[in-house]
């Protein structure tokens, strides 16, 4: 089953006199519970990409479709309320509430969710369940990494879209945050999207969209999957 499936997908960004063609139309079709990594050089369009699946923004031109939903028809309400409902967001930096314990930033979402799990659980599937009571001035960067996690994964989405999540991590960090990740695709079915610098993640992906100059110019399948612990960085 297609989670997403695109057509022809365009995106210019007009600032002044200048044209910026970032999606210079992209053909594309992601799996329901399938682990993506999306890689390319600076500037290649995973950014535009990654916020216009997730109904951040929107292409200027071309049809996407989330399992039989056509987000492009879609007025701004019910984009929004897809987003609500299905999307989790992960960023390289945490956004976490510093006022707020960990518990209470996870509670930010299941509070106003249809189907959330409990703040509770979703730190113990983080491994954060002792840490609940802290704030993240009291946590290390990984730990508020994945109270991010914990945050987005509270509200059973459909899909986690995740850009740069380690990119501010050491290496020993950004795996345990990875298996984070990687254990809320298998425990919940969440089709996992990671966008990266870091060629060495890709191994943990079912496939690699290479990006380039605002195309997917190349899809890659891995036979086979390893676990975040045997990446090389
Ligand atoms: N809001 C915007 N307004 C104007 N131009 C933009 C905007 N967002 C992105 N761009 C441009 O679109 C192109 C694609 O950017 P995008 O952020 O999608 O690339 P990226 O592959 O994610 O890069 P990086 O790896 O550096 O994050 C770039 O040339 C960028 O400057």
């Amino acid at each position: 089953m297609a989670a997403f499936s695109g057509r022809d997908l365009r995106k210019i960004y007009i600032t002044g006199e200048t044209e910026v063609h970032a999606l210079r139309g992209v053909d594309f079709a992601i799996h329901q519970g399938e682990v993506l990594v999306l890689l390319g050089p600076s500037g290649s369009g995973k950014s535009t990409f990654l916020n216009i699946i997730g109904g951040l923004d929107r292409p200027t031109s071309g049809q996407l479709y989330y399992d039989e939903i056509e987000l492009t028809a879609l007025d701004e309400r019910s984009l929004t309320r897809f987003r609500r409902a299905q999307i989790g967001f992960i960023f390289q930096f945490y956004n976490l509430i510093p006022s707020l314990t960990a518990e209470e930033n996870v509670r930010l979402v299941t509070d106003i969710s249809d189907n959330p799990m409990s703040a509770a659980e979703a730190l113990e599937l983080v491994g954060l369940a002792d840490r609940r009571s802290h704030f993240p001035a009291q946590l290390s960067g990984g730990e508020q990494q994945r109270v991010a996690v914990a945050r987005a994964i509270a509200k059973q989405p459909g899909v986690l879209l995740c850009d740069e999540p380690t990119g501010a991590l050491d290496s020993a960090t950004g795996v345990k945050v990875l298996e984070t990740l990687e254990s809320a695709n298998a425990k919940l079915d969440t089709t996992l999207i990671i966008i990266t610098h870091n060629a060495g993640i890709a191994a943990m992906a079912d496939r690699v969209f290479h990006f380039l100059d605002g195309q997917i110019a190349r899809i890659e399948t891995n036979s086979q999957r390893i676990s975040p612990a045997e990446i090389s960085w």
